[in-house]
C-alpha cells in the first residue's frame, strides 16, 4: 500500500515538472518572438500617422474617439501587460482601457500596425500615433481605418442605450427606454417574426444599396390588428432589434403642419418614429382636433426634406387598414404591412409556454378543439389569465377554456357553455379550490371571476380573427 502511495507521489511529481517545464519554455518562446520582433521593426522604415484628439478649431476629432473604440475592443490590449479596468452600464460588464503611453499591436492583411496612446500630461490633449512599415502603408491603410470604421459602427450599435422621445409643445421630451419587450417575448408565427428580423437587419446593412438607388435610406412598417395583440410591444421590440431611439409621435398634440415637419427635423438617425392610432388621422370621418392636414401626414411620412431622414423607420399602427386611402398606404409610403391576428392555437401554445412554461398538457385538445369551432381571444386577454393563474398551469389552460366559452362569437359558432369538459361537476368554481400548490394572493382569482376582470381591462373582443397566410406583405 505504502509503496502504491509513493509510487503515485513520485509519477504526479513528475507530471508537475514537465508540466511546469513545458509552461516555462512557452513564455520564453513568446518573449523571444516578441524580441524577434523588436529586432526586426528596427531594420524596417516606418511611416508614423497621428491621430489628435482635437483638430485646429479646437472640434473633438471624430476619428480620435473612434480609434480609441476600436483599440479597446482589440484581443490584444485583453493580452497586453498593461489594461485599465471599468465597470460598463451593467456593474456586471468589465470594460478594458488603455493606459497612457501604452504600446499596442494590432494585425491587418498580414501587416503589423503599432498604436501608442500619447499622454503628455493629464490635462494635456491627447493623441494616437500609428506606426506601419512603409511598404505596408499603401497596401493596408485605406482598407485598415474602413476597417476601424466598420467595427466602432459595429460597437456603437451594441452598446447604444435607447430613449423613447415623446413630443410636448416646446419640441421633443426624452426619458430612458426601458419597455421589457423583445423579439423573443412577443408571440408570433415564427416564420413570419424570422422574416421581419431579417428585414430589419437586411435594412440596417442596405445604407449603400439604397443610396445606390438614389433612395433615402428609411423604411417604414404598418402594424395593424385588433386591440390587445401586441403591436405596441412589437414596436418596443424592433426598437431594441434596431438598437434606435423611440421617437412616440401624438399627432393630436401638434399644432399644424408645420410644427409635424418640425418635430421631424428634430428627430436624428437611428431611430423609430411611431404613430400609434395612425387610423384616427387619416380615415374621412376622422375625429382629432389637431389642425394637421392629410397633405401634412403624407409629407411627413414621405420625409418632407428627405435626405434629413436618413436611418429611420417609421411605424404606424392601427385597428384596421380597410377605411384607409390607399394611396396613403402605398409603397415607398409604407413598405411593409404586418398583420397581428387574434389567438388561433399555436399562438395561444407560444403564450403557454412563455407564461407557464408549458410546452404540452392534457387539455390542450380541449383548447384545440375550442379553437377549431372558430371562437378566439386576443394574446393580451389570454396573456393576462395565464399571468394570474401562472401557479398552476392547469388552472390557467381552465380559465382560458371558460373565457374561450364564453365569449359572444362562441355563441354565434355554438358553442354550448354547460358541456364544457373542463368545468368540475359544480360548475366553475374558483380556481383557487383546483390549485396545485398555495399560489400568490393575485392567483386566487377564480376563472370566471379572472375571465371578467380580463374582459373589463382588455374589453370584449367579439371579431373573429380574420386569419391570413401570408400577412408578411413586402411593397417594394
Ligand atoms: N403577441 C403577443 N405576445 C405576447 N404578449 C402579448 C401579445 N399581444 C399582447 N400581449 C400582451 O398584452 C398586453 C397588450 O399588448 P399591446 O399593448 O402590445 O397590444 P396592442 O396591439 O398594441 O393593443 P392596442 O391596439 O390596444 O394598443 C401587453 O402586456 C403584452 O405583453
Ligand atoms: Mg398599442
Amino acid at each position: 500500500m505504502i509503496i502504491k502511495i509513493i509510487i503515485v507521489l513520485i509519477t504526479t511529481s513528475i507530471f508537475l515538472f514537465i508540466l511546469r517545464l513545458f509552461l516555462k519554455r512557452k513564455i520564453r518562446v513568446s518573449k523571444l518572438i516578441k524580441c524577434w520582433r523588436l529586432i526586426s521593426d528596427k531594420f524596417h522604415d516606418h511611416q508614423f500617422l497621428k491621430v489628435p484628439e482635437f483638430n485646429d478649431n479646437s472640434q473633438e476629432n471624430q476619428l480620435f474617439r473612434r480609434v480609441l473604440l476600436y483599440l479597446n475592443s482589440l484581443e490584444s490590449l485583453e493580452n497586453s501587460d498593461y489594461t485599465n479596468l471599468f465597470s460598463g452600464p451593467n456593474p456586471t460588464d468589465i470594460l478594458l482601457s488603455l493606459n497612457p503611453n501604452q504600446t499596442i499591436v494590432d494585425e491587418f492583411l498580414g501587416a503589423r500596425l503599432l498604436w501608442t496612446y500619447d499622454v503628455v500630461s493629464p490635462d494635456s490633449p491627447k493623441s494616437f500615433l500609428l506606426r506601419i512599415r512603409k511598404r505596408d502603408k499603401r497596401r493596408v491603410l485605406r482598407p485598415y481605418l474602413q476597417h476601424i470604421h466598420t467595427v466602432c459602427d459595429d460597437i456603437d450599435h451594441r452598446v447604444r442605450d435607447i430613449r423613447l422621445f415623446t413630443n410636448t409643445s416646446l419640441g421633443w421630451k426624452t426619458v430612458p427606454f426601458s419597455h421589457p419587450a423583445t423579439l423573443e417575448t412577443v408571440s408570433m408565427d415564427s416564420d413570419l417574426k424570422t422574416k421581419i428580423k431579417s428585414d430589419l437587419e437586411t435594412f440596417l446593412k442596405s445604407k449603400h444599396y439604397y443610396h445606390r438607388l438614389g433612395r433615402v435610406w428609411r423604411r417604414s412598417y404598418l402594424l395593424y390588428g385588433p386591440s390587445g395583440t401586441g403591436k405596441s410591444s412589437f414596436v418596443a421590440a424592433m426598437a431594441k432589434c434596431l438598437s434606435y431611439d423611440v421617437y412616440d409621435l401624438d399627432i393630436s398634440k401638434v399644432s399644424d403642419d408645420s410644427d409635424l415637419k418640425f418635430l421631424l427635423l428634430q428627430t436624428s438617425p437611428k431611430s423609430l418614429i411611431l404613430v400609434e392610432d395612425f387610423d384616427k388621422f387619416v380615415t374621412k370621418n376622422n375625429s382629432s382636433s389637431t389642425s394637421v392636414t392629410i397633405s401634412g401626414v403624407l409629407n411627413f411620412m414621405d420625409g418632407v426634406v428627405s435626405s434629413c431622414c436618413e436611418e429611420r423607420v417609421m411605424v404606424f399602427t392601427m385597428t384596421a387598414k380597410e377605411d384607409i386611402d390607399p394611396a396613403i398606404l402605398r409603397p415607398g409610403r409604407v413598405d411593409v404591412h404586418i398583420y397581428f391576428p387574434l389567438c388561433d392555437f399555436n399562438g395561444f401554445k407560444n403564450l403557454a409556454s412563455n407564461y407557464l412554461g408549458v410546452r404540452e398538457h392534457k387539455l390542450f385538445n380541449q383548447v384545440e378543439e375550442m379553437f377549431n369551432t372558430g371562437v378566439t381571444l386576443s394574446p393580451a386577454e389570454i396573456g393576462e389569465l395565464m399571468m394570474v393563474n401562472r401557479n398552476s398551469p392547469s388552472r390557467a389552460i381552465k380559465s382560458v377554456i371558460y373565457a374561450l366559452q364564453t365569449t359572444p362569437s362562441a355563441a354565434a359558432a355554438g358553442v354550448v357553455v354547460e358541456s364544457c369538459k373542463a368545468t368540475p361537476k359544480s360548475g366553475l368554481r374558483s380556481a383557487r379550490q383546483s390549485v396545485d400548490g398555495p399560489g400568490d394572493p393575485i392567483a386566487g382569482v377564480g376563472c370566471r371571476d379572472g375571465v371578467k376582470e380580463i374582459r373589463k381591462l382588455y374589453g370584449l373582443l367579439t371579431r373573429k380573427s380574420v386569419r391570413k397566410s401570408d400577412s408578411f406583405e413586402l411593397h417594394t
